[in-house]
């Protein structure tokens, strides 16, 4: 008796067999220049995850607004979780796993300001405990050097995405460079942490080589320009020469 195989599925030659891939979260980093929208988006995944039943925290350090919020200068904000240098974010999920709660997601904005150790705590969330885990912050700071926390989130992420809408400088070219405005002039030292806004704010504190009570802004600016140090006429100066 002859016994014969059924015929070989065509396809077969294309498809390995099918093996269990082992679930795990995924970290991603989304960044872009001050004002180009991230926390806009941060806000935007947490409300599309949590629509789908999904449950997650919200992550952020020092938000402009002085609260444990994440901020959109589009107007809306959400309450979050604040983090300082020594959360260890481990420690928070296991914490609402203690309550009972579930953690599919975490939300981190101003993720530029995390410690390099946190952003290994995240890869750990992500990897071990399936956590999808979506951070939003600057890669560089006033001095175009990567912020800690940024360069260690370029080195383990998963996904890098820039976020796609476009901040322009003065001259119209797109802006990546964060300048940071002291007085009405750009710095180049300081310190790499200093909380402000794209509109001039007075100085909570004093600056080194500033008078006490400096106002400080940043401004995104082209490479060229930010190189250059060249802020191009003040937007408030402009109106005016316009509109006389
Ligand atoms: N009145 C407005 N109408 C439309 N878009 C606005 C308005 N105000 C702010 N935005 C948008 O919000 C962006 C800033 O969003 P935000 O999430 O605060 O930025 P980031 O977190 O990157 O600093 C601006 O680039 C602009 O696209
Ligand atoms: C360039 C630069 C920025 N910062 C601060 C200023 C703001 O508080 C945040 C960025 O906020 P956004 O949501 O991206 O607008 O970071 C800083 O501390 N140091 C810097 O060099």
């Amino acid at each position: 008796m002859t016994v014969t195989s059924p015929d070989p599925d065509p396809t077969d030659a294309l498809s390995p067999a099918p093996r269990e891939l082992p679930v795990v979260g995924h970290l991603r980093f989304y960044y872009g220049p001050m004002d180009c929208g991230k926390s806009t988006l941060a806000l935007q995944v947490d409300h599309n995850q949590s629509r789908q039943g999904r449950q997650g925290l919200r992550l952020v350090s020092r938000d402009r607004s002085g609260k444990p919020r994440i901020s959109s200068r589009i107007g809306i904000a959400r309450q979050a979780v604040e983090l300082d240098a020594g959360t260890d974010l481990r420690a928070l999920v296991r914490a609402r796993w203690a309550e009972g709660g579930r953690v599919d997601y975490l939300i981190v904005d101003e993720a530029q300001f995390l410690e390099p150790a946190q952003v290994d705590q995240l890869a750990e969330l992500a990897d071990d405990a399936q956590i999808d885990v979506y951070c939003f912050g600057l890669a560089t700071d006033f001095r175009s050097r990567l912020f800690p926390g940024a360069a260690r989130l370029v080195e383990l992420a998963d996904e890098l995405r820039p976020v796609q809408v476009d901040v322009l400088c003065w001259c119209g070219l797109p802006a990546r460079f964060n300048a940071r405005v002291v007085d009405g002039r750009i710095v180049r030292a300081g310190d790499t942490v200093l909380v402000a806004d794209t509109a001039p704010t007075h100085t909570q504190r004093d600056l080194p080589e500033t008078p006490p009570s400096a106002t400080v802004r940043y401004q995104v600016l082209c490479r060229r320009h930010f190189r250059l140090g060249d802020l191009g006429v003040d937007p408030g100066v402009q109106g005016q020469l316009s509109f006389a």
